[in-house]
């Protein structure tokens, strides 16, 4: 199947982009769903693309003077952060009667994928609504300047928190990012089970998912998410978009999107928070650049200590120690070459429930782990973990022998 990729529609991030044939039979086609060059697709108009959202129930349309006024006119000052598609200040708006902080991200003008994305965003949170996903307060359509309004998350981005800290008070321990790894895990158990319809997020990353007060998650950013399959159908076929070092590699390699290309994705963001590591290294590190592969021997021999985040400091601390090993396990069953092998959120969900409640138990108690109430279970997981090792080992040897068409 001819394919090609191409690079930098969304440079800084590295979004990758592959344009593959589509299967006609198997395809859900929507509105959301055509194809970027298209004519017949009204993402792509930029001529009055507010005639082309849902009424907004909830998500007010701003002035592009009201955004002005609420950064101080796009100040330096109140820049929070830069994405692919431009920046993003923060800012003061009235939000239902109340002065509220706000996010207010900008999106560059006449970009074709930007436009779509900005218009996916808005259709998708005008109908999702989770605790663990980012509040779309209202947007902004003036000209070719597009705009959205989001809640203000004072604690940044997840990435921020683990690749850019200042000092090391600011390094998360382990309790927090289990916590966050389970709040950002409901957020998408909520799209891939409870929302109507259902939806695949498509760009499960640490960069998108934005922490508030106490380090609550929140997803964020759903321009590439795509409503889930139809009843009967096993995936979506579509073009493979998403970020180097996240995708799961049979989406990747076939652009047939599952659910379970956001257990890969969220496999890879379980690993980041355990390793303190980014999804790809520098070029100098050669296969090892890859985080999946570089943990991937330290995984099957079980050395928890070299896999961990030296910053988490879990060496000597048996029950620590234990719950990364947990941890560890759960990401490796994500990452599973096999899409059916992956288990759902819903199960993801369960064991981080286990492993957060776990890790604040041996906190309080302060002991390592004990014969009468960890020691079987211990014994258990054990022999558990060398079952997945070898699993995943066979899976490898399987995966050698049919030449991969795109490897990241
Ligand atoms: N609602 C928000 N509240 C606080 N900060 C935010 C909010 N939204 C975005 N930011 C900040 O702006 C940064 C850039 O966000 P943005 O979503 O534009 O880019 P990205 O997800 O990193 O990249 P891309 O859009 O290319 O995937 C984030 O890392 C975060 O620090």
């Amino acid at each position: 199947m001819a394919f090609c990729l191409c690079f930098g529609l969304r440079p800084k991030r590295n979004k990758v982009v592959q344009k593959l044939k589509i299967e006609p039979v198997s395809v859900q086609e929507s509105i959301l769903d055509q194809p970027s060059s298209s004519s017949a697709n009204p993402a792509t108009s930029s001529s009055d693309p507010e005639a082309l959202l849902p009424p907004p129930q909830e998500i007010k349309n701003f002035s592009y003077l009201q955004l002005a006024t609420a950064t101080n006119n796009f100040s330096l000052d109140a820049r929070i952060g830069q994405g692919g598609f431009g920046d993003v200040y923060k800012g003061k708006l009235e939000i239902d009667g109340q002065l509220k902080d706000v996010a207010v991200k900008m999106l560059g003008r006449s970009s074709i994928q930007g436009n779509r994305e900005f218009i996916v965003e808005v259709l998708m949170l005008s109908i999702l609504r989770n605790k663990n996903l980012v509040k779309l307060y209202g947007y902004c359509c003036e000209g070719d300047q597009r705009s959205l309004v989001y809640e203000y998350m004072p604690l940044g981005s997840v990435e921020d928190n683990i690749h850019n800290i200042r000092s090391v008070q600011e390094v998360l321990d382990l309790s927090t990012r289990m916590k966050i790894a389970l709040g950002a895990a409901k957020g998408l158990a909520y799209l891939h089970n409870e929302s109507q319809p259902i939806v695949i997020y498509r760009d499960m990353k640490t960069a998108n998912i934005l922490l508030d007060h106490g380090f609550e998650p929140k997803l964020s950013d759903f321009g590439l998410a795509k409503i889930g399959p139809n009843e009967g159908m096993s995936h979506v076929t579509t073009r493979v978009m998403g970020t180097l070092g996240y995708c799961a590699p049979e989406y990747a390699a076939t652009g047939k999107l599952t659910l379970k290309s956001d257990i890969y994705s969220f496999g890879v963001v379980l690993l980041e928070l355990i390793t303190g590591r980014k999804p790809i290294g520098d070029s100098t590190m050669g296969a090892e650049r890859l985080l999946v592969r570089w943990a991937l021997p330290y995984f099957r021999s079980l050395n928890i200590r070299r896999i961990a985040d030296p910053r988490l400091a879990i060496q000597g601390d048996p029950y620590l120690e234990e719950a990364v090993r947990r941890a560890v396990q759960l990401a490796y069953m994500c990452l599973r070459d096999q899409a059916k092998a992956r288990p759902t959120i819903r199960e993801i969900v369960e064991a981080l429930e286990v492993l957060v409640e776990y890790i604040a138990r041996k906190k309080v108690e302060g002991s390592p782990v004990n014969e009468e109430d960890g020691g079987l279970e211990r014994r258990r997981d054990v022999a558990d973990a060398k079952r997945w090792a070898k699993d995943f080992r066979d899976e490898q040897r399987k995966s050698k022998a049919v030449p991969k068409r795109t490897r990241f």
